[in-house]
């Protein structure tokens, strides 16, 4: 069967999941050791550049096993404001991807989703009028400044609704972007910086983007752009450091199969090391991009042991965890789960290279360490990162800031502590289309209320 995708009025698929007291989500305690295979659902940070450079390639694609998410089904709605046509198939989450002339006027509702946010606003340079980016109360405070201001300075009319460097803003396109260079301090976010390469094929000199300021997170996810850039025949330069030229020229269009999103595979695979037992993770790619890629040589220095049989990860634990000293500055969307492990180890832990995490969905180096505290853990904030010394847990709620990732942290450590409620669960719909089923499923008969 395939369905159009309803660019036209809001559905449930993208509305912000909203806290509500009586909400709150029993986290379940592991009653033995697991002994689970989870299926876990395409890449948040693949479907969304796949997307991308779909609605801006020679002729029509496909995306398979796609994660349909919210932060996904925003992006797909996004484009089709633009005049992209995107259609679903099948029930595997595939999308066929029809690129259109860019146009304007539209509206984007970025939600609280970071990759619609940075990535769009230079494919709404693209399209011709004005397009207006807004998204969720959370979104308006996550900085944009730098995307903005390379487009500024490339000739692109960006006017701010609210406050300068902010959500809401509008983009007024041309229908075309000259390109050239540009300086970009990307120590807040990668994605200022894959935001740019993602549609500089498309300008008229292409683009070379520098990076200028003192630190760079997450370099893996600019890899994953430079790759999938690569992968659909655009010629990249990333040979000097934190410097990358894209060529202009055409974006092939593509058939291409999404990866499992391997950071959401990280509380499932953690979990063997908080219950004890096997966690199996099938469809893990030996070769990718992605920074989950860096969970089992993490999960091993925590206490587990880990396996690549073929295509399937399987990750051992005894329910004995170790603190780590890590830096996580490629890799800073696995804090939450490394924190929340760290709260069940046996010695400290410090988590380093991770100030941008303020920027995050939430400042999630506060909600980290007031959510652990508040359930009797001892949390202090350094200036980029944490040190978390662990201490004996009790019940409470864990309250999540609408961000995916606080919820699946409070459901680990649920996992150990009786008691634990999770506001809010709903919102992991971000990036997961049903967490909490996923992970009743992977305790089974194990899992008590
Ligand atoms: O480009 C991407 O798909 C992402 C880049 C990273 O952003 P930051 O560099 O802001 O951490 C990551 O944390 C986010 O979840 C996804
Ligand atoms: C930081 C994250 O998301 P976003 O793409 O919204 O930045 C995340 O998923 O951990």
């Amino acid at each position: 069967m395939t369905t159009p995708t309803d660019t036209a009025s809001p559905s449930p698929d993208v509305a912000p999941a909203r806290a509500q007291a009586d909400e709150a989500w029993a986290a379940p305690t592991a009653g033995g050791a697991l002994d689970a295979t989870v299926e876990v659902p395409g890449s948040k940070s693949l479907t969304n550049r796949y997307l991308v450079l779909a609605a801006l390639a020679d002729g029509p694609g496909r995306l398979r096993g796609a994660l349909r998410s919210r932060d996904t089904e925003l992006m797909a709605r996004a484009l089709g404001a633009l005049g992209t046509q995107l259609t679903s198939a099948g029930a595997d989450g595939d999308w066929d991807v029809a690129p259109a002339p860019l146009r304007g006027p539209a509206t984007i509702d970025c939600g609280l989703a970071g990759t619609v946010m940075r990535f769009l606003p230079a494919v709404a340079a693209l399209a011709t009028g004005p397009i207006a980016f807004d998204g969720d109360d959370g979104a308006r405070v996550r900085p944009m400044a730098p995307v903005l201001t390379a487009l500024g300075a490339l000739g692109v009319t960006v006017t701010a609704a609210g406050e300068p460097g902010r959500l809401p803003f509008t983009i007024v396109g041309r229908g075309r972007v000259r390109g050239g260079a540009v300086d970009v301090d990307a120590s807040g976010s990668s994605q200022f910086v894959s935001g740019l390469l993602l549609a500089a094929a498309r300008f008229d000199q292409g683009l070379t983007v520098r990076h200028v300021g003192s630190t760079l997170p997450s370099l893996p996810h600019i890899d994953m752009t430079v790759q999938v850039l690569r992968d659909a025949g655009v010629e990249v330069d990333d040979s000097r450091p934190a410097i990358w030229r894209v060529a202009p020229g055409p974006i092939a269009a593509r058939d291409v199969r999404v990866e499992p999103d391997l950071s959401n595979a990280g509380p499932f695979l953690a979990a063997a090391l908080v219950a004890g037992g096997t966690v199996r993770v099938p469809g893990w790619p030996t070769v990718t991009t992605q920074p989950g890629a860096l969970l089992p040589a993490i999960l091993e220095r925590m206490g587990a042991s880990t396996r690549l049989d073929g295509d399937v990860l399987a990750v051992t634990g005894t329910g004995v965890v170790h603190g780590i000293d890590l830096d996580l500055r490629a890799a800073g969307e696995l804090a939450p789960t490394i924190a929340a492990l760290a709260a069940l180890a046996d010695s400290p832990t410090r988590l380093r290279g991770i100030a941008h995490l303020r920027g995050h969905e939430t400042d999630r180096l506060a909600a980290l360490a007031a959510e652990i505290s508040r359930l009797g853990g001892q949390v202090e904030q350094t200036s980029d990162g944490l040190v978390i010394t662990p201490r004996s847990l009790r019940a409470g709620t864990v309250r999540t800031y609408q961000d995916h990732r606080m919820a699946t942290a409070g459901a680990l450590l649920g996992l150990r502590v009786p008691g634990v409620l999770v506001e809010n669960v709903a919102t992991t719909a971000k990036t997961l289309p049903d967490f909490p089923g996923l992970w009743h499923g992977m305790l089974g008969a194990l899992g008590r209320p």
